[in-house]
């Protein structure tokens, strides 16, 4: 393998370094145009003649894989098994929320409990004083005593039915009191048998019996014993129909009532939400699907979130408003019994280390309602981005998990923190760097410019094949089989790539990103980028358009969120800046169908914990040495990367406009201010002796006055285009 390399000082080695997985000496890093020398082509296209791709039999393409049949949850049918009995999480959380809530009404009780027991003593005794009250006067008969007095004095006087009156109250009050004095007996004797002949539990046990009842007949409706354990506004809600009308209509989607005229009949049709379904318990909340109002839709729905939470009396975060195949106006609100994102996270079903493919959609994280939410790695490209310490490292290593478990799957890692995050992934990388030096970034301009060249290879071998053999132009399961291996590639802390300090390799970055995410795919390359400055200036719309699936945590602004996630998507609803500083691995996922006609999703990304990763990374590694398809740098066969650039380009880049002749001096001043950790010790002799090197000679040019070396511009051009020979970027 050769490089064009060159120097420009004999004993500067400091110039010029090539970059071969550690070992640094070639030529320097950026230059106006950073291009791979044409034997620096990876060898790893797997050498396969079209003859020798199998056919496939009667292609199913893509476009006429039929839709699947409507489910009965599709057509309205309620579920038989309630769907938080359908799985152990369902269970799990229904358990943990109802024992939660006891557990905490009986320590919340306990502590009361004192006090309580002197106010029930106190009911037990205005209980005794009530009914001993009520039974004398019914003893007494004192409801006749109003009657007697009207008869006595009042309007009705009537001596003769005054004395009927009063002798049969004194009938009643006798009988009565002999009933009274009777059962006085009865109790005074049970009393008297429960002291001394039952055992003491039983005493005890009809003491509380009667004191309880006294106490109930003591109390006051208005001041319960102990007062409620929630307050009015909790998390806890109860969801009713009731309330869910009050928060339709807070959020202006309760629609009109119908209006009757004097005689009853109906002048306007009411146009109000309605229920589609009875509200149900799912996972740890309510489910409600609603029919919108005619006119209104999951738009307005989703937009009027925070004043449907408000409605409801929960918070923001507790609610989620969905789309519902089949009819625009029907939309599912989910109400979270607390904030879901505070609940410990889910562990990655990864951790357990399956055989698993990436030819196969794999779990990432699940959304409030439980649903495990699976992308696919193999012909998507994917953009993650969010602020420090929100889970973007812990996402992207859950995400690009199955693809470093399958064997047959090649994978780059290039993470530009330098951090441990990505360290474990180097027993299994065909090529892998740490860090964000001038040489790292020149070492991952080339092994991207590697991957683009490989991926070409690859598109140029499908254009070879037979229709049977590669029915849509992209890799195949079997092709793939066949040695063109689906390839990861990692890159983490992406912004110090595109936000590099030289703009030849800022520019060139984002070049090869745009194509690796757009293009690519097809070929099986899946770029994986994460950011922690989610800003349209790191993260052009371009790159972030062609990227196909977005995951966003939490960001600051809206801004960020839409950055990262798509203009215009924090309008409908969907912004990462609500997530509180605490919502570790809470996202917003756009680009993965959810199966309800929609692609964007609310998700908890699952936990892969870094002992996780780390066995991941082991196995890994194992499952490729055992199927042959350990390469590259994790067998210490690091491809060699070069970056060819020369001192003529960069020349080339500072060139004052197009003047025919310029000094030395002047080249050497620019060339410093544009390139300063780059060309800081450059002086007119290196810069002389690196120019004649490539045939480049000295000219007299006079300027301000004085005449001085200096070179031609027709000159620099010519021996440029001489050592760049034909361009393969683009071919
Ligand atoms: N899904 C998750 N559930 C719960 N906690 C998580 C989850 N993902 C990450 N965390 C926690 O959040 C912390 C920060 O995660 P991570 O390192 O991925 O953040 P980051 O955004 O990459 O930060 P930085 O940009 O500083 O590297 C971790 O220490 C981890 O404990």
């Amino acid at each position: 393998m050769t490089s064009t390399t060159e120097q420009y000082g004999p004993d500067r080695p400091e110039d010029r370094y090539r970059v071969d997985g550690g070992a640094a000496d070639v030529v320097d890093l950026s230059a106006a145009r950073v291009r791979l020398a044409p034997d620096t082509q990876p060898d790893t296209a797997p050498d396969i003649r079209p003859d020798t791709v199998p056919d496939i039999a009667d292609p199913v393409l893509e476009g006429e894989v039929l839709p699947p049949l409507p489910t009965p949850a599709d057509e309205g049918w309620l579920p038989i098994i309630p769907v938080w009995m359908q799985s152990k999480t369902g269970i799990r959380n229904m358990v943990r929320l109802t024992l939660r809530r006891w557990w905490y009404r009986i320590r919340f009780t306990a502590v009361r409990l004192p006090w309580a027991t002197v106010k029930w003593t106190g009911r037990a005794v205005r209980g005794s004083w009530r009914i001993s009250g009520r039974l004398l006067a019914w003893a007494l008969d004192t409801r006749a005593d109003a009657m007697e007095q009207e008869l006595a004095t009042g309007a009705r006087q009537d001596a003769k039915e005054f004395i009927r009156v009063r002798e049969d109250r004194a009938r009643r009050i006798r009988a009565r009191l002999v009933v009274l004095g009777l059962a006085t007996l009865v109790g005074a004797g049970g009393g008297a048998y429960l002291w001394f002949f039952t055992p003491r539990l039983v005493q005890v046990l009809v003491a509380m019996v009667l004191v309880t009842i006294l106490a109930r007949v003591g109390a006051n409706p208005d001041t319960p014993l102990i007062g409620p354990a929630m307050a009015t506004s909790s998390g806890y809600l109860q969801l009713s129909d009731a309330i869910l009308m009050r928060a339709l209509n807070a959020a202006g989607l309760g629609g009109t009532v119908a209006k009757v005229d004097r005689n009853g009949e109906t002048t306007e049709e009411g146009n109000r939400p309605t229920l589609a379904q009875p509200l149900q318990r799912e996972n740890a909340g309510y489910l409600a699907m609603v029919d919108l109002p005619f006119g209104k839709t999951v738009a307005d729905a989703t937009k009027g979130q925070a004043a449907l939470a408000s409605g409801l009396d929960v918070d923001e975060v507790q609610v989620f408003v969905e789309n519902v195949r089949g009819s625009a106006r029907r939309v599912s609100i989910y109400v979270a019994d607390e904030d879901p994102f505070m609940l410990p996270p889910r562990r990655s079903p990864l951790a357990r280390l399956p055989r698993v493919s990436v030819w196969n959609p794999n779990p990432l994280g699940a959304d409030v309602r439980g649903r495990e939410v699976c992308p696919s790695l193999i012909f998507n490209s994917f953009l993650i981005g969010a602020i420090p310490r929100s889970g973007k490292t812990y996402a992207g290593r859950a995400l690009v998990a199955p693809g470093f478990l399958d064997p047959h799957c090649d994978v780059t890692v290039l993470d530009f923190k330098g951090g441990k995050d990505w360290q474990a992934a180097e027993q299994l990388a065909v090529t892998f760097r740490l860090g964000d030096d001038d040489e790292d970034l020149g070492y991952a301009i080339g092994a991207l410019q590697n991957l683009k060249g490989e991926a070409q290879n690859r598109f140029k071998a499908f254009r070879a094949m037979s229709d049977e053999q590669n029915p849509e132009g992209k890799l195949t399961p079997e092709l793939a089989k066949a040695g063109y291996r689906p390839h990861l590639i990692v890159l983490d802390e992406v912004q110090n790539l595109l936000r590099a300090p030289e703009k030849e390799i800022r520019d060139e970055a984002l070049a090869l990103l745009v194509w690796l995410a757009k293009t690519a795919p097809a070929a099986g390359f899946t770029l994986v980028m994460a950011t922690q400055r989610p800003a349209t200036d790191v993260i052009p719309s371009d790159l972030r358009d062609n990227t196909s699936v977005r995951l966003a945590l939490r960001t600051k602004t809206w801004q960020s969120s839409d950055a990262i996630l798509g203009s215009g998507i924090n309008a409908i609803g969907f912004g990462t800046q609500r997530f509180l500083e605490e919502h570790k691995g809470a996202a917003i996922l756009g680009g993965v169908s959810n199966g309800r006609g929609g692609d964007l999703q609310v998700i908890r990304t699952d936990l892969l914990k870094n002992s996780d990763f780390t066995q991941i990374c082991q196995i890994g590694a194992q499952r490729r040495a055992d199927a042959g398809t350990l390469r590259g740098h994790a067998v210490g066969q690091a491809e060699e990367i070069v970056v060819t650039v020369t001192i003529l380009s960069d020349v080339v880049a500072v060139w004052p406009g197009v003047e025919p002749k310029v000094q030395a001096k002047t080249l050497v001043e620019r060339l410093q201010e544009a390139y300063p950790s780059k060309h800081a010790h450059l002086d007119q002799t290196s810069l002389t002796k690196a120019l004649k090197d490539h045939g480049v000679p000295v000219v007299q040019v006079y300027r301000d006055g004085s005449n001085r070396n200096g070179y031609a511009l027709a000159a620099v051009r010519k021996a440029l285009a001489k050592a760049e020979g034909p361009d393969i970027t683009n071919s």
